[in-house]
């Protein structure tokens, strides 16, 4: 059955360092059984914001609850509710896997009746099998230590599990191994991710948080992410031909129509053209036939682009800096990717 308390509750949740705010009044929820991406750029607050939920942080004012018990009322009872595993978590390089998860267990007061049981579980969950599980940790490679933290983060089953920057470091065939263990997770805990990595919290998220400057700036699934930060269509084009009469034709089409981007393929006599609309309405049809007829461009391939999670990204923080007028507040590899 579903629960309907939320595995997570953050209400005007503030962080002072100083006299700077890592975090300023954010507040979102995280439903059982949701496996929800945590985004932001560079010194956003997530950290931060994972730390407080596990009880690691204080937070200078607001409040935090994970499935309804209080964060800062009942820290005892929260360790046993949520597994993190922090940024660069650090691991001790001269015991061997098994050695540490069985260390782990100790410490998260497993039972010993269960512990090699639950030890096996994670290891096979988490795919530290076939002689992994014997090797000494400081001899594996980053993907693996990445799924040691994990299975330790899961290894007490706790109902709501924090990955702080899991991918981080991944390369692509042990990204693709994070997300089929995600899979496997999914359903039985709720998960939530902070990663810098798009296209994989995209592929693994029900649902996303993005934070920027401390705040919460968009929260909910991608489809009603791009209402609000995407709306109208993107189509991208294929066509042999001027790309003046292509533009030509097409306004004729809807005056919404933007030329977005435009390049000519390395091969053929090709261009890639990309054109947006405001209009909500599936233009495709319209736009062939504009482009129907005697010594007019030809299209080899049209179809609609839907914004992406970067894209959502991207346009939720640029948003952001904008209107807090203070770019200089903004991290610096961000900024320059903006001025674009
Ligand atoms: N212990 C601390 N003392 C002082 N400032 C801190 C401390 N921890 C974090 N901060 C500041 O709080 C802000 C938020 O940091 P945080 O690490 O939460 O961001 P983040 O979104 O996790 O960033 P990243 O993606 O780079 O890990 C930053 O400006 C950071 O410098």
């Amino acid at each position: 059955m579903v629960s309907l308390v939320p595995s997570i509750r953050a209400v005007d949740l503030t962080k002072r360092f100083g006299p700077n705010r890592a975090i300023d009044r954010i507040s979102f929820e995280v439903g059982a059984g949701e496996v929800v991406g945590f985004l932001g750029p560079n010194g956003a607050g997530k950290s931060t914001t994972m730390r407080i939920l596990t009880g690691l942080l204080s937070a200078s004012s607001g409040e935090a609850w994970v499935a309804g018990r209080s964060v800062a009322r009942e820290p005892a009872a929260i360790r046993h509710l949520i597994g993190f595993m922090p940024e660069n978590n650090p691991l001790p390089e001269d015991m061997r896997v098994t050695e540490y998860l069985r260390f782990r267990s100790r410490i998260k007061g497993l039972s010993r009746k269960i512990r090699k049981t639950r030890i096996d579980e994670v290891l096979e969950l988490c795919d530290l099998k076939h002689g992994t599980e014997r090797k000494l940790i400081g001899n594996l490679s980053k993907g693996y230590r990445q799924r040691v933290g994990i299975a330790d983060a899961i290894l007490a089953e706790p109902p709501i599990v924090i990955l702080d920057e899991p991918t981080i470091g991944l390369d692509p065939h042990q990204i693709l191994g994070f997300r089929q263990m995600i899979q496997q997770l999914r359903g039985r805990m709720t998960l939530v991710i902070s990663s810098h990595i798009l296209p994989e919290i995209e592929k693994v998220c029900d649902r996303s948080v993005i934070l920027n400057r401390g705040q919460v700036v968009a929260a909910g699934t991608r489809s009603e992410l791009r209402e609000v930060f995407s709306p109208g269509q993107t189509y991208e084009l294929r066509v042999e031909g001027s790309l003046s009469e292509v533009e030509k034709r097409i306004k004729t089409v809807d005056h919404s129509l933007v030329l977005q981007d435009s390049y000519r393929e390395p091969e053929g006599n090709v261009r890639r053209i990309t054109f947006s609309s405001n209009c909500n309405t599936n233009l495709v049809p319209r736009i062939i036939e504009s482009l129907q007829g005697p010594d007019l461009p030809v299209i080899q391939e049209i179809r609609i682009r839907r914004a992406s999670l970067e894209d959502i990204f991207l346009a939720a923080t640029k948003r952001t800096w904008k209107e807090g007028g203070d770019p200089s507040a903004a991290p610096r590899d961000m900024e320059e990717e903006l001025s674009e």
